[in-house]
């Protein structure tokens, strides 16, 4: 469904993302996993037409992806949320969703006028689904307030609301559990499994690989821009190049700090911070 070939961004002359071919499927939840500065922002923001590769091509459904046309990466079905998302600050938090949709056919002035009934239910319909995935997210109850008055990680679940708006085929999630509250983590992983229940894929960037071993079908771990993995969330710590990506080379001596836990039993968490061997 949404593929790159051979695709690479280069900045200047440091290469982010190198020569990678992917495909996700309809109704997968795919992982992008790898250290800080791997490329998987990079590779997200090619995938979502959000920046255009050097080389390559990004496909959806065989139609090109042309990040030139931002118009056209949405209307294909690709939504996409931010890691840091700069919300209309004067916006309400309604006014914010009913944005993030394609407003009902009453937005025509001859069909308002002709047909004023039909366009009111419409409305009515589409505010009525902006409440309710407020709801979902817990924002219901702020739906009047001022968009740039909520907490960064509020922010983040008013992104991710507003991207669903449109029914996208394909979600690419920018690191959604960053600044969000352990039981509202879980919450967001069940709404997300039913995102994916109503027949959209996911593509999520995460540090947090109990939230990634939960949710994700397949992973795909990213090294200076290339993918070295390609499995379960399972199998990534038992992969060699992972664990190695992560820790670095393995000095003769020094175990590899792979600890096992994590938000659910059987997952693996890859420690990053101070484990450089
Ligand atoms: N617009 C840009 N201009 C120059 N260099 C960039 C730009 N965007 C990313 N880079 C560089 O590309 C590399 C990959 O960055 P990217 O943000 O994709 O990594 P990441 O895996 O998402 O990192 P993190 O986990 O820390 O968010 C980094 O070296 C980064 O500095």
């Amino acid at each position: 469904m949404l593929s790159a070939h051979d695709v690479t961004r280069s900045f200047g002359g440091l290469t982010a993302v190198n020569h990678v071919s992917l495909e996700i499927g309809p109704r997968e939840i795919v992982g992008l996993v790898g250290p800080n500065g791997s490329g998987k922002t990079t590779l997200l923001n090619l995938l979502s037409g959000f920046l255009a590769p050097t080389s390559g091509e990004i496909r959806f459904d065989g139609t090109a992806v042309r990040a030139r046309r931002a118009w056209q990466p949405s209307r294909l079905g690709l939504r996409r949320t931010f890691q840091l998302p700069k919300l209309p600050a004067r916006m309400s938090v309604l006014e914010v969703m009913l944005a993030g949709g394609r407003l009902p056919a009453g937005a025509s002035p001859w069909r308002s006028l002709l047909t004023p009934g039909a366009v009111r239910r419409e409305e009515a319909a589409f505010i009525g689904k902006a409440m309710g995935l407020l709801a979902e997210v817990d924002l219901a109850g702020l739906a009047d307030h001022p968009a740039g008055g909520l907490s960064g990680g509020q922010q983040k679940l008013l992104g991710l609301a507003a991207a669903l708006m449109d029914d996208p085929a394909v979600l690419l999630l920018d690191e959604p559990t960053a600044g969000v509250n352990p039981s509202l983590r879980r919450r967001m992983a069940d709404h997300l499994r039913r995102i994916r229940e109503g027949g959209t894929a996911l593509v999520i960037v995460e540090h947090d690989m109990g939230f990634i071993g939960d949710l994700c079908d397949r992973c795909l771990a990213l090294d200076k821009g290339a993918v070295i993995a390609n499995c379960r969330p399972d199998e990534l710590s038992g992969n060699q190049q992972v664990v190695e990506a992560y820790l670095g080379r393995r000095r003769p001596g020094v175990p590899l700090r792979v600890v096992a836990g994590g938000a659910v039993a059987g997952t693996v968490d890859i420690k990053t911070s101070g484990a450089r061997a």
